[in-house]
């Protein structure tokens, strides 16, 4: 799906000054990170624990309320500036992050206590995150078992919690496995969580009428002919379909990732070889894809991911359509190929944020120099709690642009947008549709799916 920079992304002087009071260590990085440009491609780096991966967010949890930022349609968000003072209550934490390995500790494994939704739990984090810039979280997590290495960290909420006593025994094992040297030749990050992360609350009845009749349905009512007035051009390329997906169809959506999420090949928390992992649970169709070996693990029978269902297929060349008659309207032409191209999907990759959930600004550019080049759209759904998305030519926060992304919205960028930055800053907690949720039973959080065409 994508790559993006690493050394390149700005710390706030807040990120440098907990850096610098907690890990000798992370001056290298700030060092490297402030004297560093925003040129928009960079080579990767994996070796060092100590550097920054792809989808490392730039963004400070979400707690405070002192700055704001302008997002479109209208809507002022909370961008998350946060208040140090309030910061981590766990001593436990401390003591075990402020020694000189916390930076390699903190990279090397993440603990995420799921006392989902509440404000302690979002104090606490704060300073977890603002000491590497990437991802810790103090808690309980599911202790993986298919890969060697140790894994601690898990958005997975449905995990028990465990007492501190454990955390403690789990936090030795992985600083001595760390400090041993050890070096596995398969250190993929992949399926260390058993069982699938499910994104149901509950197990969910399907309905009689399938999602295919419903799309089917539709595309026959004469509806989609009209360009609503509430979908927008965002920039060249780039167009937002406001309330595109309807309930039923919402409804439906997250029914089928939900069937094929808790299969073997279904939802798990990705992350690297070494470092951090991302702020969500993933799981592919039509081909696999992940942080570290992007498209590579293709071949392996067993790794193949499901077919994308054809309703969904379906809905995003109907979305292309919808937002071509868009630009067409918007540029009195009839240009609007030309602008954005149309794809048929070969890939969906299908994220799930909890209320913490987030993804760093990054580029998708692992599909193919074809595609890239030829400037095929990415089509996005989201489902569930709204999220605050950002967008823009560099990976800056501060620079991005900002808009909210609801339950139904669906989002295209390609043509000179294509190799836009983007990232979701937060997600908005309990802005789901009430609706959604009662006959989904999705978990809150919010479901997005990509597709892209390699
Ligand atoms: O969740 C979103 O809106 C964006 C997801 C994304 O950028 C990605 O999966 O590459
Ligand atoms: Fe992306």
């Amino acid at each position: 799906m994508m790559k993006s920079l690493y050394h390149s992304f700005s710390l706030t002087s807040r990120h440098q000054i907990l850096l610098r009071m907690y890990s000798p260590s992370a001056r290298k990085i700030m060092s490297s990170s402030s004297s560093s440009t925003h040129s928009p491609i960079r080579k990767t780096q994996t070796t060092s624990f100590e550097s920054l991966n792809d989808y490392d967010e730039q963004f400070p949890p979400l707690t405070g309320r002192s700055k704001k930022k302008k997002v479109s349609p209208t809507s002022e968000v909370d961008l998350g500036s946060t208040n140090p003072s309030s910061a981590c209550k766990s001593s436990q934490f401390q003591n075990w992050t402020r020694g000189k390995d916390a930076l390699s500790l903190q990279t090397n494994f993440g603990c995420k206590n799921r006392d989902q939704g509440t404000r302690r739990r979002r104090a606490s984090r704060f300073i977890d995150e603002e000491v590497n810039g990437t991802t810790f979280d103090v808690g309980a997590g599911t202790a993986g078992s298919r890969t060697s290495v140790v894994e601690l960290d898990s958005t997975n909420p449905s995990s028990p919690s465990k007492s501190s006593q454990s955390h403690n025994l789990k936090i030795r094992k992985v600083k001595n496995h760390r400090n041993s040297g050890f070096k596995s030749r398969d250190q993929s990050p992949k399926r260390t969580q058993d069982p699938p992360f499910d994104i149901c609350s509950s197990v969910i009845e399907r309905n009689d009428t399938s999602i295919n009749d419903r799309v089917l349905a539709d595309e026959t009512n004469g509806e989609n002919d009209e360009v609503s007035n509430k979908h927008r051009v965002l920039r060249p390329g780039m167009v937002l379909l406001k309330d595109f997906l309807t309930h039923d169809i919402q409804v439906d959506i997250v029914k089928t990732c939900r069937e094929l999420g808790v299969k073997p090949a279904g939802f798990y928390q990705p992350g690297y070889r070494v470092g951090s992992k991302l702020h969500l649970q993933m799981m592919c169709l039509g081909r696999n894809w992940d942080p570290q070996t992007k498209y590579s693990k293709n071949t392996d029978i067993d790794s193949k991911a499901p077919d994308i269902p054809v309703a969904f297929s379906v809905l995003v060349e109907e979305a292309i359509r919808k937002a071509h008659a868009l630009i067409d309207r918007e540029s009195g032409t009839e240009d609007a190929e030309r602008i954005l191209p149309v794809m048929s999907p070969d890939i969906c990759i299908v994220n799930f944020y909890s209320e913490s959930g987030r993804l760093g600004l990054h580029q998708d550019r692992d599909e193919s120099q074809e595609s890239i080049g030829k400037g095929l759209p990415i089509v996005s759904f989201s489902i569930g709690d709204s999220a605050e998305f950002l967008y823009g030519e560099k990976r800056d926060v501060e620079e991005a642009e900002g808009v909210i992304l609801e339950s139904g919205d669906v989002l295209i960028f390609g043509g000179e947008s294509r190799m836009m930055f983007h990232g979701v800053k937060s997600i908005i907690p309990n802005s789901a549709p009430m609706s959604l949720l009662n006959e989904s039973k999705l978990r809150t959080g919010r479901l997005n799916l990509t597709f892209r065409h390699f």
